[in-house]
């Protein structure tokens, strides 16, 4: 339904996008996965015709909107990163004026409002004024002014940096309701990698302007089919033991923390015996050694040698 071909971004010398390919399907809740500064706000704002690429194509049902952008924005709901509402007009009054944008009016407008109001969560403070709303309820109802106007597609740029615990679950919960129940093609950029996993169905990851991995979760984690993580924990740790597991040839990688090590080895090594041989050497008592299925966040520490959020 929607295409992203060969798509490049240059600002002067930075190439903020590099020859980014994507496709999302109807009804399908796609995940845009990558650090601050990977180029995901302008893949976006180029597949909403808010930003002109440098080189490349985007179709919507296989017709560029390059030189067209009209059918785009007519299906288009888009939750920028920012906040967009006026701070001293009322939840409704929000609605009602990003409404009337949308050319919507009278009982339309209004049923649309309830609904929408309904959605996010917010009927009951309707008529408090916004700057009084937290973090987490302006961000709700930036999503319900993107879906005043029943938006086919939606897109939503970190819609849940900085907001309490709280708030996120309600607005994943909202994402994922509003795509069963309507069937909305949702476009979900993040850099949480548990969001994605929990929402999404298929996933881009993308670095410093490339993709660096595309598919399903299941095909994503399969990338690190061949290894596995171990979880080791204890109350403290001694040198010898950590220095044992760096100097251990099948060990591949160990990060140290307060009570946990993790590390990561070859899928058909047995560690368990090994690690207690260790421990016992290093005079170290193990409360617990687990093998832990592969993460995304592990899919992105294994493609670029970088945490997530580092
Ligand atoms: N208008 C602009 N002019 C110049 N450089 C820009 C512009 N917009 C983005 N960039 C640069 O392009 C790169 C990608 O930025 P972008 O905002 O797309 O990343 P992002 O993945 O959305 O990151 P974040 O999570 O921080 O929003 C960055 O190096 C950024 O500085």
């Amino acid at each position: 339904m929607l295409e992203l071909v060969d798509l490049t971004k240059r600002f002067k010398q930075n190439e903020a996008v590099k020859n980014l390919n994507m496709f999302i399907e109807k009804g399908e809740i796609v995940g845009l996965l990558g650090p601050n500064g990977a180029g995901k706000s302008t893949a976006i704002s180029m597949l909403s015709s808010l930003v002109e690429p440098t080189s490349g194509d985007v179709r919507y049902n296989n017709k560029s909107i390059l030189r067209n952008p009209g059918p785009i924005r007519e299906v288009l709901g888009m939750v920028p990163q920012e906040i967009a509402l006026y701070d001293d007009l009322s939840a409704l009054e929000n609605l009602q004026f990003f409404g009337r944008i949308y050319k919507l009016k009278g009982k339309e407008l209004q049923i649309k409002i309830a609904e929408v109001l309904e959605q996010i969560g917010l009927t009951d403070r309707k008529k408090d004024i916004v700057k009084t709303f937290s973090g987490g309820m302006k961000r709700r109802l930036n999503i319900g002014v993107a879906m005043l106007h029943d938006p086919e597609i939606i897109i939503m740029d970190e819609p849940t940096v900085g907001i309490d615990p709280q708030s996120r679950n309600y607005i994943l919960e909202t994402v994922k309701r509003l795509n069963e129940e309507k069937q909305m093609t949702v476009l979900y950029t993040s850099h949480y990698m548990e969001e994605v996993e929990f929402l999404c169905d298929r996933i881009y990851i993308m670095d410093q302007g490339n993709l660096i991995a595309s598919g399903t979760k299941e095909e994503i984690k399969q990338i690190l089919s061949s290894e596995h993580t171990i979880s080791i924990k204890a109350d403290r740790w001694n040198d010898r033991f950590i220095e044992k597991l760096k100097n251990n040839p099948t060990i591949h990688r160990v990060k140290v923390e307060d009570r946990e090590i993790t590390i990561v080895v070859p899928k058909e090594v047995n560690m368990f015996a090994t690690l207690a041989k260790m421990a016992e050497e290093a005079d170290l008592e193990l409360r617990s050694v687990d093998i832990n299925a592969p993460t995304l966040e592990d899919v992105f520490l294994h493609l670029t040698g970088r945490a997530l959020r580092d």
